[in-house]
């Protein structure tokens, strides 16, 4: 892994990012930080993402975990690509090193004690939608924190999609803008993909303890 000094101006840039992150997510329960991911690393993603689409890599995604796989139209649509570092992808591994990054610095700066995580390209064809849901599965807690950043360059209104958050009292929507990143508790926030009207690309993932 590519190690950044502290001190050095890539390091400030994504520790600008870290912290607005980390400190929305202190505020309001949702982190979001709009350039999380850089124009040119999320158009990276974006390429390599529609490139594995286009070879039939991706699969539908199921509504239980890797053990438990159910496939459920009606209340998931979208179609996925689990990441790892073993593919030797370019892009794959620059943004594993920046979750490294971010999960040191999570970590160090909030005692969070995460020991893994996994992460899964997702697209969403026009007319898909994930039903309201909890990412935490009945079996397993070993899911702390829902990550997911966008892939979506020319994302406009009209396009839909939007990531609905369920809070006590109120509902957040947030649009799927390239680069931006949405970070919650797993266990604590129903959320949903409204209906997309053009297809709709992320990378969702999971920090998680006790691995
Ligand atoms: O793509 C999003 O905005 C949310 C995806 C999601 O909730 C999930 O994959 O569990
Ligand atoms: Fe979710």
């Amino acid at each position: 892994m590519l190690v950044l000094c502290q001190n050095s101006p890539q390091f400030k840039v994504l520790q600008t990012q870290f912290d607005c992150l980390i400190n929305s997510f202190i505020e309001d329960k949702v982190g979001l930080a709009e350039h999380f991911l850089s124009e040119a690393l999320a158009t990276q993603l974006k390429e390599n993402l529609t490139t594995l689409y286009a070879g039939q890599q991706f699969h539908a995604a199921g509504i239980g975990n890797k053990d438990l796989h159910l496939n459920d139209k009606a209340t998931r649509g979208d179609q996925i690509y689990w990441l790892d570092r073993e593919h030797n992808n370019l892009p794959e591994n620059d943004f594993f090193d920046l979750m490294d990054r971010f999960v040191s610095y999570l970590n160090s700066s909030c005692y969070t004690g995460i020991t893994g995580y996994e992460f899964h390209y997702a697209l969403y064809e026009k007319g898909s939608f994930y039903k309201r849901h909890l990412d935490q599965f009945r079996n397993d807690n070993s899911r702390a924190f829902s990550m997911i950043m966008y892939l979506n360059s020319d994302w406009q209104a009209k396009d839909g999609g939007e990531l609905r958050v369920y809070h006590p009292d109120h509902v957040q929507t947030i649009a799927p803008l390239h680069g931006q990143c949405v970070f919650f508790k797993s266990a604590e926030l129903e959320h949903e993909v409204l209906e997309t009207q053009a297809p709709r690309m992320s990378i969702t993932g999971w920090l998680k303890v006790g691995g």
